[in-house]
């Protein structure tokens, strides 16, 4: 197997270092002329001075008489002055030139009309008052902005308002972007086993043009060297950046290196960032061609961290940034001493607390980017960081998004999407922001004032009720309220038309069935074990015991494809998979809130919420739920 080394360069100097080669090389973008009506947010590639004066001639500035300011010294309540038009004065508007020989206006509210053509004075008028001269704006030839400088709504303004129509801009920059891989197909709905839908390339463009670029993206190229170094011709010479994307680590198909290499130079293969590792920084004919890795959070990382640098380079502006802020870690996070890595987090804010928890960090999971509130770098030698430390975040939302967030954990239920869709669409101001830890997870998140509310369903294995032993076991002494949730019914899921004829538990450990478990301290998990401590088997022989899915979406997606025979769950997520469900128990579903919240507008959306009738008519269509008295606190 050839497998080649990859460097690991420590960002900062990979990117120094790539930015001394691209300058070496003489990497920039051309200036082209812009009509300044349509130069928003271009940057100026030389100096701008107005051609004439704003405003160009002296004009009034109010409504009024245009008079000689010396004609009205003296004026006063008992000495008023009085003018004739045409002699004394002429009647202006706004805006108008200023009638030749006169020097100040004054306001038509401080004028005291006796006829037609005469008019009254009480008080003098300064010379030059309520008069906007020649060059109150801009005077002829003064600058209007310097060379890059982002042109925006006032500038253009200002610029016409100079006499200019047409300014000097540095041109957009073209990004070319290039799919690779023979098992990357274009988007659609029923891709087959082994067939990856291309979305990078749609990410890709989309953040250059948020930058303003102009991406150009090129047809997907299979895993064929010649095939991979003709679309990198092309690109290189139709555009100004090229991004190659995939086949950027060490695998057998893995040219993007070897073929930037050949047409030009690699600088750096392998960077100390995680994900992102295998990040190629090269440059063809002088324009730099990145290799991108193929899974999505890495390009999104690579492009967020890398490309957008370098297009700053050469746009000359700073591009979009996100603010930083301090929040609380919820729990221990583990890291890699080799490699600088982002961590996508959800932030919520509990009691006076602003709380970080980790998404998941797979490479593939581009969802974690949808769910993230904030980007968290853990630095390089840094083995973790602990549960409760204070960290600083980027930012990915805004506050006002994050002051108004729900925060919801404990046990997964798709009852939960339900809420948060209405709670949106009820009031677009309100966000959720939930994860699935388990009923127990919940617990303890409560008990650390990490959420706002926690769904639970745990079963007392003496009494066989649900949940109250649990609150007043696990969070004694805290002013906690249970809030009635739904019954549930919970089961085995199974292949549609039961082919292995299962009929409950006590099927779980015949030859060959493979089951698929919840985690532990989940409700489902604990009810498993309670069937199994009632039963004869052994969870040791359950073949899938330990194979742990963290909802039950998992779970039933899990029968639904193959890869398990059987696995617990609720009804509703077997009937979203199409499957046959062997119903064991109605379970009862509850949240629990710290009272101290129950009063807050984001509790009372919630209760809202469950409380209605829309939200008990989407249960009943997912199946499996009796709502009644949902929402009431017991
Ligand atoms: N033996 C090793 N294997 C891998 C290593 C390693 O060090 N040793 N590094 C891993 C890391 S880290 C990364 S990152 C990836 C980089 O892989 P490539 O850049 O070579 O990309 P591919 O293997 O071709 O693709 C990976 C993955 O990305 C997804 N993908 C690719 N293109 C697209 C697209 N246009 N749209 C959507 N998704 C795409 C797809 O899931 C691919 O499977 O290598 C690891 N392996
Ligand atoms: O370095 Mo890779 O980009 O972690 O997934």
């Amino acid at each position: 197997m050839n497998y080649s080394y990859l460097e690991n360069k420590e960002l900062g100097e990979a990117l120094a270092y790539y930015k001394s080669k691209l300058q070496m090389e003489g990497f920039s973008l051309g200036t082209e002329t812009a009509d300044v009506p349509s130069a928003l947010d271009r940057i100026t590639s030389s100096a701008v001075y107005a051609r004439i004066s704003s405003p160009h001639y002296n004009a009034s500035a109010m409504d009024g008489i245009a008079v000689n300011a010396h004609d009205t010294f003296g004026a006063t309540d008992t000495t008023p002055v009085v003018l004739k038009k045409g002699k004394g004065y002429e009647v202006v508007d706004t805006g108008d030139p200023l009638p030749d020989g006169r020097d100040a206006v004054i306001m038509v509210e401080d004028v005291i009309d006796i006829d037609e053509d005469t008019v009254r004075i009480i008080a003098a008028a300064a010379p030059w008052q309520h008069i906007r001269q020649v060059g109150e704006d801009l005077c002829q030839d003064e600058m209007v902005v310097p060379s890059n400088t982002r042109i925006e709504p006032s500038t253009m303004g200002a610029m016409l308002a100079g006499g200019i129509s047409q300014v000097e801009v540095w041109k957009l920059p073209r990004v070319g972007i290039i799919p690779t891989g023979d098992e990357i197909v274009a988007p659609k709905a029923d891709p087959l086993p082994g067939e990856i839908l291309e979305f990078n390339s749609t990410i890709f463009s989309a953040m250059v043009r948020r930058w303003g670029g102009i991406p150009v993206t090129y047809p997907i190229v299979p895993d064929r060297y010649e095939l991979i170094k003709g679309a990198l011709e092309k690109a290189v010479s139709e555009c100004d950046i090229v991004i190659l994307n995939a086949g950027s680590s060490a695998g057998r198909d893995d040219y993007s290196s070897m073929a930037i290499g050949e047409l030009g130079e690699v600088h750096v293969h392998g960077i100390a960032i995680k994900p992102g590792k295998p990040t190629i920084l090269g440059t063809i004919y002088g324009k730099p061609v990145i290799g991108v890795p193929g899974y999505p959070v890495s390009g999104i990382i690579v492009l967020e961290k890398i490309v957008k640098e370098i297009l700053e380079t050469v746009i000359k502006s700073p591009l979009r940034t996100y603010p930083k802020i301090r929040a609380v870690l919820s729990r221990r996070l583990m890291s890699t001493l080799k490699y600088e890595e982002y961590v996508r987090m959800k932030l919520g804010r509990v009691g006076g607390k602003l709380i970080a928890t980790p998404l998941s960090r797979g490479a593939g999971v581009v969802s974690s980017f949808v769910k993230a509130d904030a980007l968290f770098t853990v630095p390089m030698n840094t083995e973790g960081i602990e549960a409760s430390e204070e960290i600083e975040l980027e930012l990915l939302k805004t506050e006002k998004e994050i002051e108004n967030t729900l925060v919801m954990t404990g046990s997964h239920d798709p009852l939960i999407d339900v809420a948060y869709d209405l709670m949106r669409k009820r009031n677009p101001e309100r966000y959720v922001s939930s994860s699935h830890v388990g009923s127990m997870g919940g617990i303890m998140a409560i008990k650390r004032g990490e959420a706002h509310v926690a769904g639970i369903h745990l079963l007392d294995e003496e009494t066989g009720e649900y949940n109250r032993a649990y609150i007043e076991k696990y969070l004694k002494g805290q002013d906690i309220v249970r809030i009635k949730g739904v019954k549930r019914s919970q089961g085995l899921m199974i292949a549609k038309g039961n082919p292995l004829g299962l009929k409950g538990v006590e099927d779980l450990s015949r030859d060959g069935l493979r089951y698929v478990n919840r985690q532990k301290g989940s409700g489902t998990r604990i009810l498993l074990d309670y069937l199994l401590k009632n039963g004869t088997i052994d969870r040791d022989s359950i073949y899938g015991y330990d194979r742990e899915e963290l909802t039950h979406m998992s779970v039933a997606i899990q029968v639904a494809t193959g890869s398990a025979d059987c696995g617990m769950g609720i009804f509703s997520a077997a009937k979203i998979y199409g499957l046959d469900f062997i119903p064991i128990c109605d379970e009862e579903y509850d949240f629990i809130a710290p009272a101290e919240y129950m009063d807050s507008p984001i509790i009372r959306d919630f209760l809202g919420i469950i409380k209605s009738g829309e939200f008990r008519d989407k249960l009943m269509e997912l199946g499996g739920y009796s709502t009644e008295g949902c929402g009431t606190i017991l």
